[in-house]
């Protein structure tokens, strides 16, 4: 899929702008704080309507401003797709071709996106919640009902644990029954799909790891899921059911509800060492490049085309070897966008052709062709 142009209205630091990009690599250099990651941070929204790096949207509204609007234009397999979105003080409108999507599971996945910022290291290196978003936000657009299921899990989970709070062992029993039930039916659907996703990633990710390292590591990923898997559905709602009911005292004393999705986690290993505690810098960063990697190939398979990819600020982190493997990842096939300081450390030879736009306080000029 190509994202052949692209209007921001009053995003961040962007009074209005219109972008029309090349359809294979997009460069956008400037100084520090002048709306390059804002820039692709509303590619990101446009796509996903979150941003990766705030979970408060009226962040993204320009500072006095009531509202921002961003739309595209959008070349996919099957013809050309229009998304509008706007943000404002009270919530979000999402439109497709012209059409309000009532359901945000309606909307996301129509625009496919591979992110990859500094921050990324974090999902290697970072708490659980961490590692727990970034699965979310990426089976949500390969499988827009994963949204409204974990939507859907989220209220029955708010709503038991009002009820955990709320002390009283007599009156709360049936009602903690019922949110248990509903909780392990939603949760077990949730679990599953994740394992699947976990197992499609680590297939991929493997292999690309192995090819820059030149061999020399296994990458693993194992998910931790709160209650054991197992293939057959119903033995998964049976299991989960099994665990609450065995630690219901102990959620009411506690509060608060303990098991469940919302305490999945999940783990790297590398040569059967654990990375986030063995691992060197360099392998953490390794892994998070190869994890990205990976989801450009399972979004491919899944979806029948390539995402876009977004590298804010990684091109210059990386070494030789590394930065010319992931050029050679995307380069004639993934339509990408990269931001930089500067074009100093970044391999040009490989860049041939890229279309360069430079940024200036909320301003964007294209300024030629990489040659
Ligand atoms: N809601 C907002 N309204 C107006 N300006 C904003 C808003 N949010 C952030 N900004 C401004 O956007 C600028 C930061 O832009 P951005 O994070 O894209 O920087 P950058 O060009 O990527 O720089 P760096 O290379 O340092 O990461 C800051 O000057 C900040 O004050």
């Amino acid at each position: 899929m190509r994202l052949k142009r692209f209007q921001l209205r009053h995003y961040r630091n962007y009074e209005h702008i219109e972008i029309e990009a090349a359809d294979q690599v997009n460069i956008f250099i400037g100084p520090n704080a002048q709306g390059k990651t804002n820039l692709l941070e509303s590619i990101y929204v446009l796509a996903l309507t979150k941003s990766h790096r705030t979970h408060k949207d009226k962040e993204l509204i320009q500072w006095e401003q009531q509202q921002a609007r961003l739309s595209g234009e959008l070349d996919r397999k099957y013809g050309i797709c229009r998304l509008d979105l706007m943000i404002s003080q009270q919530g979000k409108k999402a439109n497709l071709n012209g059409l309000e999507q009532k359901k945000l599971s309606g909307y996301i996945g129509a625009l496919n996106v591979v992110m990859f910022a500094p921050e990324d290291l974090e999902i290697v290196k970072g708490s659980p919640g961490v590692r727990r978003r970034f699965l979310d936000m990426e089976i949500a657009q390969v499988y827009p009902s994963y949204v409204h299921e974990l939507t859907q899990y989220q209220k029955i989970l708010a709503q038991k644990n009002q009820q955990l709070k709320q002390f009283d062992r007599k009156v709360h029993t049936d009602m903690l029954d019922i949110w248990n039930e509903q909780l392990a039916n939603s949760g077990s659907k949730i679990m599953r799909k994740r394992q699947q996703f976990i197992d499609k990633l680590q297939k991929w990710a493997e292999q690309i790891h192995f090819s820059i390292t030149e061999g020399r590591e296994k990458l693993e990923i194992v998910y931790h899921p709160s209650i054991p898997l197992l293939d057959d559905e119903t033995m998964v709602f049976e299991q989960f059911m099994v665990k609450l009911t065995q630690n219901q005292e102990q959620e009411r004393r506690r509060g608060m509800s303990l098991y469940g999705p919302h305490r999945d986690d999940l783990q790297f290993f590398i040569n059967g060492k654990e990375v986030q505690t063995f691992g060197s810098q360099g392998q953490q960063r390794t892994t998070a490049l190869s994890v990205k990697l990976a989801e450009i190939e399972l979004i491919h398979q899944e979806v029948g085309e390539y995402p876009i990819l977004l590298l804010d600020d990684v091109l210059s982190e990386l070494d030789e070897n590394r930065q010319t493997k992931l050029i050679e990842t995307f380069q004639e096939k993934v339509q990408t966008f990269i931001t930089t300081t500067g074009l100093e450390s970044v391999n040009l030879q490989k860049l041939q052709g890229a279309k360069l736009f430079q940024v200036k306080e909320g301003w964007i000029d294209n300024s030629g062709y990489i040659t």
